[in-house]
């Protein structure tokens, strides 16, 4: 009997490395935030039949379900009973039943419940539910419909799925195991990227699996020369690939004591598909200069980077200095003459001053106009230490860096310049995956 088991992972916010991260030679700054993805797994009444099935509930969204009959004959088959379509979910199923190779004769069927925290999508007029231990939004309207913002929702929902079905098809899981999680990671890579059909930086499901990290992407080759459309060998190879050890930067950092980060959703609509092939192909045609300005953000990101591991240091190393430097960013006395701070300040300013000249020149609004007077209105607020366009950039959302004694809501009301701003409940967090108690989400549908 497979006993019922809970994981969950972090959505994410990049704050430095945005497009360069797409080469591996680049350094980015994630941040893994509070708001989680949720499954909870266990076995249920087998059929008895020549397949097994996985059904995957979603009870928030309008008790969204999709029901997965997997059988097996020259290669293992996936259909949706119901015709029902989610990529994400589907993709992680048919990499795990190639990796694993489950006897679907013997394999019992499972359940999987899915939760995601509030911070993933807009409010809307949804309904808290809650139990002692937690609580979730449920929405009248499908996964779909509902609006999102921008954490990072599919990285976390294939990395818990991953989790999910590994544990089951192996009846074994240690989400504290370097080498459990590393192939985790490396599944859900794939899964991701098969499901979205581009290889992106995968910095989204890194963060899933790892938490606050420093990424450099592994080489996109591993999952681009993948045989998909070969079924004699495609199983093989994956299962060649998954167990290799991927080259790529996870390493794990966390934001200096009495800092920390708000997210601010500001409008929704920006594609980031649509961002990164402007970008790319301003980049290809301004070429050496687009790799000039590219080295200058890098200067910025290494250098914010720095800026921040600098502010750590201090923290640990001299507590009295770095306490008043926190009561001057909070008291918005001259921060300019505090190194650390001033460094973070113009590596900031560099990285934002690039991205505004690929933005008028490449058509991508990668820091439009709009978001740049929001975030100079931001970094005039008593006790910001500075702020980006996170990710992709775009309309969708800004990102700050603070002091913890900042109230940025109070701040900000009754401000026309930050009518357009939502404030989202969010923190960062340090942990990836990790293992939850089913209790906690009992009575939550
Ligand atoms: N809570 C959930 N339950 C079921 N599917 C989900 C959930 N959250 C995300 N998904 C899947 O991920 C898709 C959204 O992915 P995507 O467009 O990449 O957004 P994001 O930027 O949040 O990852 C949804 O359409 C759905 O297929
Ligand atoms: C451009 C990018 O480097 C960063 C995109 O970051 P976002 O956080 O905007 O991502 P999405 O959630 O997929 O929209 C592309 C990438 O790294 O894949």
């Amino acid at each position: 009997m497979l006993k019922e088991r809970a994981f969950s992972a972090p959505g994410k916010a990049l704050l430095a490395g945005g497009y360069l991260v797409l080469d591996p030679q680049y350094r980015s700054y994630v941040v893994a935030l509070s708001a989680r993805m949720h499954a909870v797994v266990a076995e249920t009444k087998s059929s008895g039949e020549n397949w097994f099935m996985v059904r995957i509930v979603s009870a928030q969204f309008n008790c969204d379900e999709w029901n997965y009959r997997v059988s097996h004959s020259s290669k293992y088959e996936i259909s949706e009973i119901n015709g029902r379509v989610n990529p994400f979910a589907e993709r992680a199923l048919e990499v795990m039943v190639n990796y694993c190779q489950p006897d679907v004769q013997k394999m019992v069927d499972l359940v999987i419940e899915l939760f995601s925290d509030a911070g993933y999508h807009s409010e809307g007029d949804s309904l808290i539910k809650r139990n002692h231990f937690r609580q979730f939004r449920f929405h009248n309207r499908t996964i779909t419909e509902v609006p999102k913002t921008g954490l990072g929702s599919s990285a976390g929902l294939v990395v818990v799925l991953t989790a999910s079905l590994l544990y089951a098809f192996r009846s074994e899981f240690d989400a504290t195991s370097d080498l459990d999680k590393s192939t985790v990671h490396n599944l859900a890579q794939v899964a991701h990227c098969q499901a979205q059909g581009k290889v992106g930086s995968g910095f989204d499901v890194a963060a899933a699996v790892f938490g606050s990290i420093i990424y450099q992407r592994f080489d996109p080759k591993l999952i681009e020369n993948l045989p998909t459309d070969q079924p004699s060998i495609y199983a093989q190879s994956l299962r060649h690939i998954i167990d290799m050890q991927w080259e790529f930067t996870h390493d794990n950092i966390t934001l200096p004591r009495g800092i920390r980060l708000m997210m601010g959703d500001v409008n929704s609509g920006s594609e980031t598909t649509k961002l990164v092939a402007k970008v790319r192909a301003w980049y290809e045609s301004n070429y050496p200069k687009s790799l000039g300005i590219y080295q200058e953000i890098n200067e910025g990101n290494l250098r914010f980077i720095d800026g921040i591991e600098k502010l750590s240091t201090l923290s640990q190393q001299d507590p009295s200095r770095y306490e008043r430097l926190l009561e001057a960013v909070e008291s918005d006395s001259n921060t300019k003459e505090i190194p650390e701070i001033a460094q973070i300040e113009a590596a900031v300013n560099k990285i934002r001053s690039n991205l505004q000249v690929i933005t008028s020149e490449s058509g991508a609004d990668v820091e439009p106009p709009a978001q740049t007077k929001l975030l100079n209105s931001c970094s005039n607020l008593k006790g910001v230490i500075t702020g980006v366009v996170p990710g992709a950039g775009g309309h969708d959302a800004i990102c700050l860096l603070l002091s913890d004694g900042t109230d940025i809501v109070k701040q900000t009301s009754n401000n026309d310049t930050f009518s357009c701003v939502a404030w989202l409940d969010l923190h960062q967090e340090n942990f990836g995956l990790k293992e939850e108690a089913p209790l906690y989400y009992k009575g939550l549908r």
